[in-house]
C-alpha cells in the first residue's frame, strides 16, 4: 500500500468541513486505496467541537484513515502537507457581500501563508475555500514564496457546478451530459459563468448549450444572475452558507487536481494568471483548466466575443481592487 499522503483542512470543526472529511476520509478524492493522515485545524475555541469531529470519524471506522490529528497549532498542522483544504474562516451572513469578508479573513491567511513557507512540502498542492477565497488565496501564496505559485488554488468548483445543473435542469437531462461550462473571474457576484464552449448531450447528440438551449436571452440573464446570486440565495434560505455543495465542489476540485481531467474536458479553478486572455498577471482568476499528471494548464485559444470579453474584464476589475485592499489590510 502507498505512503500516506498529509491532509490539513483548517476550519474543521465548521460546517463545511463536516461533510467535506467524510468524503476526504473514505477515499473520495484521493483514491480509494491511499492511505491518509488527516491534520485537522481549527482555532483554541472550538477544540471542544473538534473533539467531537474527531471522535464521529473514529467511529466512522474508515480503514484508509491512519492518523487523525486535531490541533489549534499551524506549526503540527501545516507540517510536510501534501494537500491542503484551506476552509477555517468566516462565512458572510444575508445581506453581505463575500469582499466584506476581507478585513476579517485576509489576516489568517497571511499568518498560514507564513506557517505553510516554513513546514509545508514544497510540492503541497492547496485550495482555498475561505471567502473571499480568490484574494484569500492570493495572499496565502505570497506569504509562502518558496512554494511554487502554480500550487495555489481557489475554489470556483461550484459555481461550475452549480452552473451545469442550472443547464442540466433547463434541458431536462442528467448533469453529466453537460461539460465544460466556465467560470471566469472572481467568486463573486462579478463572476462570468460561459456556457458558449460548454456542450450538451441531448437525445444522444452532442451539441453546443447555446443550440440546445435555444434561448439566448434565458442564458445571457437570468442564468447568469441564477449562478452568481446561488450563495446568496442560498444563505437566504437556510440562514447558513452553502456547506454540503461547498464540500462537494472541494472535493471535485482536489481530486481533479490529484487524478486529472478526462477526455477532453476542462474544469474552472481560480489560478494564478500568467496573462492567458489578458488577465493581468498576478491575479488569482478563475480560468478553464486541464489537468494532467497534477500539473495544471490553463485552456488557451477560445474565442472571447464582445460581451464576454466585457464580463471577464469587469470581474478581473473587482480582482484588482480586492487585491489592492487585501495588501493594505496585510501591512503590520
Ligand atoms: N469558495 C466557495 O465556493 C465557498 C466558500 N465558502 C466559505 O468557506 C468558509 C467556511 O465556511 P463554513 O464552514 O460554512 O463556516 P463555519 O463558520 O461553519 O466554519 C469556519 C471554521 O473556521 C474556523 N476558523 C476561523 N479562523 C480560523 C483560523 N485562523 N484557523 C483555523 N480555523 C479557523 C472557525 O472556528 C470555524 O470552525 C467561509 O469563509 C465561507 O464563506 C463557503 C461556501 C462556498
Ligand atoms: O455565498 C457565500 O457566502 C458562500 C459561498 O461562497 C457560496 O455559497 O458560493
Amino acid at each position: 500500500m502507498a505512503e500516506p499522503l498529509r491532509v490539513v483542512v483548517t476550519g474543521a470543526a465548521g460546517q463545511i468541513a463536516y461533510s467535506l472529511l467524510f468524503s476526504v476520509a473514505k477515499g473520495d478524492v484521493f483514491g480509494k486505496d491511499q492511505p491518509l493522515e488527516l491534520l485537522l485545524l481549527d482555532i483554541t475555541p472550538m477544540m471542544e467541537v473538534l473533539n467531537g469531529v474527531v471522535m464521529e470519524l473514529m467511529d466512522c471506522a474508515i480503514p484508509l484513515v491512519k492518523n487523525l490529528v486535531a490541533t489549534d497549532d499551524p506549526n503540527v498542522a501545516f507540517k510536510d502537507v501534501d494537500a491542503a483544504f484551506m476552509v477555517g474562516a468566516m462565512p458572510r451572513k444575508e445581506g453581505m457581500e463575500r469582499k466584506d469578508l476581507l478585513k476579517a479573513n485576509v489576516k489568517i491567511f497571511k499568518a498560514q501563508g507564513q506557517a505553510m513557507e516554513k513546514l509545508a512540502k514544497k510540492s503541497v498542492k492547496v485550495v482555498v475555500v475561505g471567502n473571499p477565497a480568490n484574494t484569500n488565496a492570493c495572499i496565502l501564496s505570497k506569504y509562502a514564496p518558496s512554494i511554487p505559485k502554480e500550487n495555489f488554488s481557489c475554489m470556483t468548483r461550484l459555481d461550475q457546478n452549480r452552473a451545469q445543473a442550472q443547464i442540466a435542469a433547463k434541458l431536462n437531462v442528467s448533469t453529466e451530459k453537460v461539460s465544460n461550462i466556465i467560470i471566469w473571474g472572481n467568486h463573486s457576484s462579478t463572476q462570468f459563468p460561459d456556457v458558449a464552449h460548454a456542450k450538451a448531450e441531448v437525445q444522444g447528440k452532442v451539441v453546443t448549450v447555446p443550440e440546445a438551449v435555444q434561448d439566448d436571452n434565458f442564458l445571457k440573464n437570468e442564468f447568469i444572475k441564477t449562478v452568481q446570486q446561488r450563495g446568496a440565495a442560498v444563505i437566504k434560505a437556510r440562514k447558513l452558507s452553502s456547506a454540503m455543495s461547498a464540500a462537494k465542489a472541494a472535493c471535485d476540485h482536489m481530486r481533479d487536481w490529484f487524478i486529472g481531467t478526462k477526455g477532453g474536458n476542462w474544469v474552472s479553478m481560480g489560478v494564478i494568471s500568467d496573462g492567458s486572455y489578458g488577465i493581468k498577471e498576478g491575479l488569482m482568476y478563475s480560468f478553464p483548466v486541464t489537468i494532467e499528471n497534477k500539473k495544471i494548464t490553463i485552456v488557451q485559444g477560445l474565442s472571447i466575443n464582445e460581451f464576454a470579453r466585457e464580463k471577464m474584464d469587469a470581474t478581473a476589475k473587482e480582482l484588482e481592487q480586492e487585491l489592492s485592499d487585501a495588501l493594505a489590510e496585510c501591512v503590520d
